[in-house]
């Protein structure tokens, strides 16, 4: 038979991946068997799915297992799995390339590093191409089920793969290793058996190796060790992790299986693991991971993370049926005893039965990130700088559990001088003031800009905490929570500043007074702004800046006007209040100045100076360094 064998070229990031990962990998380098193992599995899942629909994909192999095996003389190690398999196209679209959105910029970012580090490739994903840390030369043959054309994928892993039709007959993939000098440990069976338990042990399917003929005399002659290659045995427990009872169970085992399904080369943060029997039974266990992918603000729509299996069959990554988009963080596995097995995505939609998985799977996933906030602050906290932010989009998402996710927010506020120093909601009320009535807030963009705000002055003064929430998320997020613990959150830059019970009845008559004394002062500003502003009143807030903008209750923030207007959105327009304070050296000049150009200038740079400390760009900053300019030569 005359064979062509073409050559094709691996994508650019392929190149670069396989750079990275042979490169920096090497300290770490037995996760290659993991990550083969871990595909090898991932093949099994998948013809067993498929196979609910066709079962002649079986043909006259049932069994799905995986074989390890190896040969000294020739130094190669071979996997081969009776999975799915890999037609043609699919070994050229799986093994050279990368489809994962945000590759080339993370590779970019890796590969400017001195030393791209472990933990950073990890969070990609190395998978297959691992093989070449430990591998000179790797060959892929594979038939996929259904057909009959069988496919060998030749590469050293250096720009270039071979593809060629082959002669294999069984079913499902087979990839051998030529093993690079000096990588002789991958020989050995009591290695290679090590390596599988403590990695693999999890896998639900048999992992074989050759038999040990010499039992368990670790001192047995070289001669007495040669394994029977002919006779395997199952090396690993061949049940699916999530079946076996959580006594039998070590940390060990669940990070190995996280890192299986994740593909995380992180451990966990925490996971919980349960078995629910009544009305409907399942099985779940969830995972939070400690770091964020790379590519993970990419993938709001394109969740990966919760695997669907009914009756221990794998069904399919269902993330997007079954996970909120606020808890696109999670990672795990449900497991139903009740839904049918030819379940597809369109039937999930509209199933009652899963609304309640979702809802059990959302309630165990906040009761997970509650004992980690409670019981272990410090990781929670690490948790929250990860994923912080997403779970804010829970308010917005999940109003059944707003007060619960309220609860598990983190922010920064007035008390400390560092950005980093967190609060929840729980410890600011247990804060709060004797005649605090409301949970005080003030979103801007960026915690300097937030701390500096002059919307603050007042609350400060009295000695009254104020979260400063200045993610770009937080404004949006927050405008869904009205309440916490029974007390009502108030954006400090909105509306009457009610201080409630926290001034005494002779304050408030002063300020009563003050405000009629400078009623006039107020009605010139008015007239000199015109209808820059909605309107001009005496503040509450202010003790040391002359002014600052407000708005009503309900407007949307300045900040957010901002990032609507730079995201190309429809903005309403609501003009803000500017807000005096009459008592300023600056306002006193105002009022003894005579009518003129100074008189103008000086209302103007009051609304501009508020504008600006409110981190907004102004609308003629020619004109506003003019009259700075007027002001500072007279
Ligand atoms: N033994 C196998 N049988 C069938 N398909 C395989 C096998 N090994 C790899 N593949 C295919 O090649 C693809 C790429 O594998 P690779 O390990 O590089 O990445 P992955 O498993 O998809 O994800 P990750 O990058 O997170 O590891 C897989 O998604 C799968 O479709």
């Amino acid at each position: 038979m005359t064979t062509q064998t073409e050559t094709h070229r691996f994508q650019a990031e392929v190149q670069q991946v396989l750079h990275l990962v042979t490169h920096s990998l090497y300290s770490n380098k037995d996760v290659f068997l993991r990550e083969l193992v871990s595909n090898a599995a991932d093949a099994c899942d998948k013809l067993r799915f498929e196979a609910l629909q066709d079962a002649t994909l079986y043909g006259d192999q049932p069994e799905l297992a995986i074989d390890i095996t190896w040969d000294k003389d020739a130094r190669t190690l071979t996997l081969r799995d009776s999975g799915i398999g890999m037609s043609r196209d699919e070994l050229i679209g799986n093994l050279g390339t990368i489809a994962r959105s945000g590759t080339r910029k993370f590779i970019e970012a890796l590969s400017a590093q001195q030393k791209a580090d472990a933990q950073l490739i990890g969070q990609f994903g190395v998978g297959f191409y691992s093989a070449f840390v430990v591998a000179d030369k790797v060959v892929v043959e594979s038939r996929r089920a259904g057909t009959d054309e069988a496919w060998r994928w030749t590469s050293s892993g250096e720009g270039e793969f071979a593809l060629e039709p082959a002669d294999t007959v069984a079913r499902g993939t087979t990839v051998t290793l030529h093993l690079k000098d000096g990588e002789d440990e991958y020989l050995d069976g009591w290695r290679l058996r090590e390596l599988v338990r403590r990695y693999s042990d999890h896998i639900g399917f048999p992992i074989r190796m050759p038999k040990e003929k010499w039992g368990n005399d670790e001192h047995a002659s070289d001669e007495a060790k040669a394994e029977d290659v002919s006779e395997l045995e199952a090396v690993n427990q061949a049940s699916a992790l999530w079946t076996r009872p959580k006594a039998e169970l070590s940390d060990a085992d669940y990070q190995a299986f996280y890192k299986h399904i994740s593909h995380d080369f992180n451990e966990a943060l925490a996971w919980t693991h349960n078995r629910v029997e009544g009305n409907q039974n399942f099985t779940s266990l969830v995972y939070l991971p400690s770091k964020a992918p790379f590519d993970f603000q990419y993938n709001r729509d394109e969740r990966r993370g919760l695997k669907l299996y009914v009756k221990r069959v794998f069904i399919m990554d269902a993330a997007e049926q079954m996970l909120p988009a606020y808890l696109r963080f999670v990672h795990g596995v449900l497991d139903s005893d009740d839904l049918p097995l030819n379940v597809s995505r369109e039937l999930l939609q509209g199933n009652r039965q899963l609304d309640k998985l979702k809802s059990a799977l959302v309630k165990r996933t906040l009761d997970l990130l509650d004992r980690v906030a409670r019981d272990e602050a410090d990781k929670y906290e690490g948790f929250w700088r990860e994923f912080g932010n997403v779970l804010k989009e829970g308010l917005a998402e999940d109003h059944g559990n707003r007060e619960r996710i309220a609860k598990l927010l983190r922010f920064a506020s007035t008390r400390s001088e560092k950005a980093d120093d967190l609060t929840s909601l729980d410890a600011y009320v247990e804060r709060m003031q004797a005649g605090q009535k409301a949970i005080y807030f003030l979103t801007a963009d960026g915690w300097n800009a937030a701390r500096n705000s002059p919307q603050l002055e007042a609350l400060r003064a009295r000695g009254i905490e104020v979260l400063l929430l200045h993610e770009r998320i937080d404004d949006w997020a927050i405008g869904h929570l009205h309440e916490y613990a029974s007390k009502p959150l108030r954006h400090v830059g909105k509306g009457d500043l009610d201080l409630g019970d926290l001034d005494s009845p002779q304050d408030k008559e002063k300020r009563e007074a003050d405000a009629k004394a400078a009623a006039p002062l107020v009605e010139a500003v008015k007239g000199l702004l015109g209808d820059r502003v909605k309107d001009v009143r005496v503040s509450t807030r202010l003790t040391d800046s002359p002014a600052c903008l407000v708005l009503e209750e309900y407007d949307v923030s300045l900040h957010l006007q901002q990032l609507l207007r730079a995201a190309g959105q429809p903005v309403p327009v609501s003009k803000p209040v500017l807000e005096i304070n009459p008592g300023h050296p600056l306002l006193k000049r105002l009022e003894g100045q005579q009518d003129g150009m100074g008189r103008e200038d000086l209302a103007l740079l009051l609304l501009e100076q508020a504008q600006l400390a409110e981190g907004n760009a102004l609308d003629d900053p020619a004109a506003f360094i003019q009259r700075v300019n007027r002001l500072l030569v007279t």
